[in-house]
């Protein structure tokens, strides 16, 4: 059995360079035993229609001339790919080949098939030899030993058997496309695009588990992305929409090329050879993944109707002209789509059965799920009527709308009819990751976000983890009883569970929203990233974490167009991320910021007057929800380093959290230990603090806990620590809880820039997220 069969068009195999790209991919993708169909490169084939073109016209100037084009493009490429002997042996090859050509032309016998089947044979031959040569044991295999037609009927038994016998179990088979043999050995043809429909009959003929169709886009868009830009690629397709597409005018798979799949489980993804990394679309069995929603475009379309005409003969009409086409009834009249230039061909095959209705038609059609498709309809007309465009003709089916009229639909009008009726119809799914003070706060806030966040994507919560239990349900949950439905559905989890479980997701768009306090789940960030999730955090570890791997986790961000807000990492639900970025944006320069970054420190530091022991007021900010899980976080000052550290990269530094020069707010020895061994020696914090306030006092001041980040000349200078400052200090005068970031710019010079609020607290964290939630919904592509 064949594992996988892979297929590259003539784009993918245009020029030497694209021979390597395809010989890597080879390596990487292919074992032994598996399948690679070819098509003839680059322009090829058309040169060669050219040539018989020119031959029948018998036109031996133009003949001899694209000979010579064809014997220079096919030596080119030989002798940039091919050394040694395998360069002597293919060259001779190929004038022989080329000798015959000439010899054919001159005695009046040149046939059409066996002319256009060179461009395949080439391409196979040189693929498979320049494999060898890497060292990967390759054979050729000429189609017309795999694919018998009797009179255009497939014959499927025989064709089995061919496979079976000349496919190598131990070599990488490297098959032609588009061709095959008739019962007496005659080549025939698989018409346009035959080169898919070659791997998807191999595919089913070998058992293959999967086709891959490489081509030069990454895989299915909503609409055509040359036309649009926020076209969107879906990673999943249903094979009937994936059909239908085919026949109301999507060239990226033709229904031909469907039909050896039907009832199969063989796997078949599209995906670019001139960008491996990119995710694929993967068209599906019905079932296994949602009807997404498309917009096609449709030019020079006659409409035809027609008498008695059955799904068979549509399939014959599709194979006479090399188009898929498209039929419908409407009021008991049956209609066919049909591509101008076949007209005639067609009219002429239903012999007096078909009438031309309209003709030269433009349009679209909306492909969506069956709900959507009425109020698609209107308002698809409604808004190509406001760009004065009158629809002609309007035929709406269970699964689609089809609207023809008299001017071409350009990139401008598909971008409004995209915007308005596929980016709106998304899907976002949420994975909250940390159900603790923030967490929970922020599940009880959504359900009023919802309407808000709707108005742009339909948003689900897909899935609520805490560190050792989830609750996942694919089509999303509850968020109003999720406490009961986690109590009876949620069940333990390991890395390996949670990252297939996002993977199967079928949303356009994936979040992760991270409020844990966990390094380890930060850790899985580039695992999300690499399943094309965004992220959102609250937690503050992947944002401190080493700059390589910060570095690298932002740029892999940036390559998949993913967004990461993380403003609740540093003052809670204070504005700071947005302050900072919008005075960079519009040209400042930050030089200094200073102020005081932790709520639970604010709070204890401005609380603190003795009168009740330090450490009690530590158990009363942890209970408030201010601090850290473990509040020796807070304490030992470690937050405030890595919210300065978050704050720093902000402005574009690379620093690492040990850059920040650190004093503690407890004493050395509380540090190591448990949180219970805290507990047993908080007097030693008690004594701490009670010194640090007399010496403060001493000097008529207050003890506070402050950070500063100063740029000087490209000198960087960042501190957190104790400071003692006088009673009529802003900072003396804090409110318990606030956060003030005081920020010195070129612009904010003798006046600083001041955002102060409260920097710690479930209720202004949580609404934070929102925030972040909020404007990544309004900034997706
Ligand atoms: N509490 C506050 O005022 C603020 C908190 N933050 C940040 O928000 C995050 C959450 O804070 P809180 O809700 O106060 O903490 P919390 O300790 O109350 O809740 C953390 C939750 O994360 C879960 N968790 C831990 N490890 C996990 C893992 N590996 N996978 C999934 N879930 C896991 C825990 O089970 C718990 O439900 C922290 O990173 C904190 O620094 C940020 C700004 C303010
Ligand atoms: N423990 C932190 C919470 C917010 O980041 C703080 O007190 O500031």
């Amino acid at each position: 059995m064949v594992n996988i069969v892979h297929k590259f068009g003539g784009s993918s195999l245009s020029s030497a360079d694209r021979y390597h790209a395809v010989a890597n991919i080879v390596l990487a993708n292919t074992e032994q035993g598996d399948c690679v169909v070819v098509s003839a490169s680059g322009k090829t084939t058309d040169t060669l229609v050219k040539l018989w073109q020119s031959y029948q016209q018998q036109d031996s100037q133009a003949v001899s001339d694209i000979l010579l084009l064809i014997d220079n493009n096919q030596r080119a490429l030989i002798e940039q790919l091919l050394i040694g002997q395998n360069k002597q042996q293919a060259l001779a090859q190929l004038k022989d080949e080329l000798a015959v050509l000439n010899e054919l032309i001159s005695q009046q016998q040149l046939l059409e098939a066996p002319l256009l089947a060179h461009g395949e044979v080439w391409s196979a031959r040189l693929l498979a030899a320049y494999l060898n040569q890497l060292g990967v044991d390759s054979q050729d295999v000429d189609a017309r030993q795999l694919f018998t037609l009797n009179g255009g009927q497939l014959l499927h038994q025989k064709n089995q058997q061919q496979c079976s016998d000349a496919i190598s179990r131990t070599h990488i088979n490297v098959v032609t496309g588009f061709i095959a043999a008739d019962c007496q050995g005659n080549t025939v043809t698989l018409g346009r695009n035959g080169s898919d429909y070659s791997a998807t009959l191999l595919a089913s003929y070998t058992f293959a588990k999967q086709v891959s169709i490489w081509t030069d886009t990454q895989g299915v868009f909503s609409t055509d992305p040359r036309k649009v830009k926020n076209a969107v690629k879906y990673a999943k397709v249903c094979r009937e929409q994936a059909n239908l597409l085919a026949r109301l005018g999507n060239p990226v798979l033709h229904a031909k090329t469907l039909s050896p799949l039907k009832d199969s489980e063989i796997k078949l993804v599209v995906r670019s050879s001139f960008d491996c990394d990119a995710t694929p679309t993967e068209v599906v069995k019905e079932g296994y993944s949602k009807a997404k929603r498309f917009i096609t475009t449709l030019d020079n379309i006659d409409l035809l109707r027609v008498d008695k005409l059955s799904s068979g003969e549509v399939g014959e009409l599709s194979q006479l002209i090399q188009h898929s086409l498209h039929h419908f009834t409407k009021e008991g009249d049956t209609y066919l789509l049909v591509p101008g230039q076949s007209t005639h061909q067609v009219v002429s095959h239903l012999a007096g059965r078909a009438n031309i209705v309209e003709s030269n038609l433009s349009g679209c059609a909306v492909v969506a799920p069956t709900a959507d498709v009425s109020a698609l309809t209107e308002q698809a007309t409604a808004l190509l009527k406001e760009q004065s465009i009158h629809p002609r003709f309007v035929q709406q089916d269970d699964n689609y709308v089809l609207i023809l009229n008299d001017q071409a639909i350009d990139s401008d009008v598909l971008t409004l009819l995209h915007d308005k009726l596929v980016n709106k119809g998304q899907e976002l799914a949420i994975i909250v990751a940390g159900l603790g003070n923030v967490g929970e706060v922020f599940l009880s806030q959504l359900q009023a976000q919802f309407a808000r966040l709707s108005a742009q994507y339909k948003v689900k919560v897909v899935a609520l983890l805490r560190s050792k239990q989830m609750l996942f349900s694919a089509s999303g949950l509850n968020t109003e009883t999720w406490q009961e439905q986690w109590h009876n559905e949620a069940q333990s989890y390991d890395k390996a569970e949670l990252l297939a479980r996002i993977n199967e997701l079928d949303y356009e768009h994936k979040v992760v929203i991270d409020i844990t306090a966990s390094e380890a789940f930060s850790q899985l960030y580039p695992d999300f990233v690499e399943l094309n999730c965004h992220l959102i955090s609250a937690n503050k570890y992947a944002g401190t974490a080493a700059n390589g791997w910060y570095q690298n986790l932002r740029t892999n961000l940036a390559e998949r167009n993913l967004l990461w807000r993380y403003n609740t990492s540093v003052g809670a639900g204070l504005p700071i991320n947005f302050a900072l970025a919008d005075l960079q944006n519009s040209g400042d320069s930050i030089n200094r910021i200073e102020g005081v970054f932790s709520g639970t420190l604010s709070w204890l530091c401005s609380s603190y007057d003795g009168s009740v022991p330090f450490s009690d007021l530590v158990l009363q900010a942890q209970q408030m929800g201010y601090t850290e899980p473990d509040p020796r976080e807070d304490l030992s000052g470690r937050d405030m380093q890595r919210k300065l550290l978050i704050l720093a990269r902000d402005l574009g530094l690379d620093l690492e959290l040990d850059d920040i020069a650190l004093t503690p707010l407890m004493p050395e020895q509380l540090a190591a230990g448990s949180w219970q061994d805290f507990l047993a020696n908080k007097q030693l914090l008690d004594e701490f603090m009670t010194e640090k306030a007399a010496q403060a006092a001493a000097e008529g001041k207050v003890v506070r806990y402050t950070g500063a980040i100063t740029l000087l000349d490209g000198k960087v200078q960042a501190q957190v620590g104790l400071v003692n400052v006088g009673k009529d200090d802003v900072l003396a005068s804090l409110k318990p809880g606030d956060n003030i970031f005081v920020i010195n710019s070129q612009w904010y010079t003798d006046n600083a820039l001041v955002i102060q609020g409260p920097g710690a607290g479930k209720e202004v964290t949580a609404a934070g997220v929102h925030s972040d939630l909020y404007w990544l919904v309004n900034n997706l592509k």
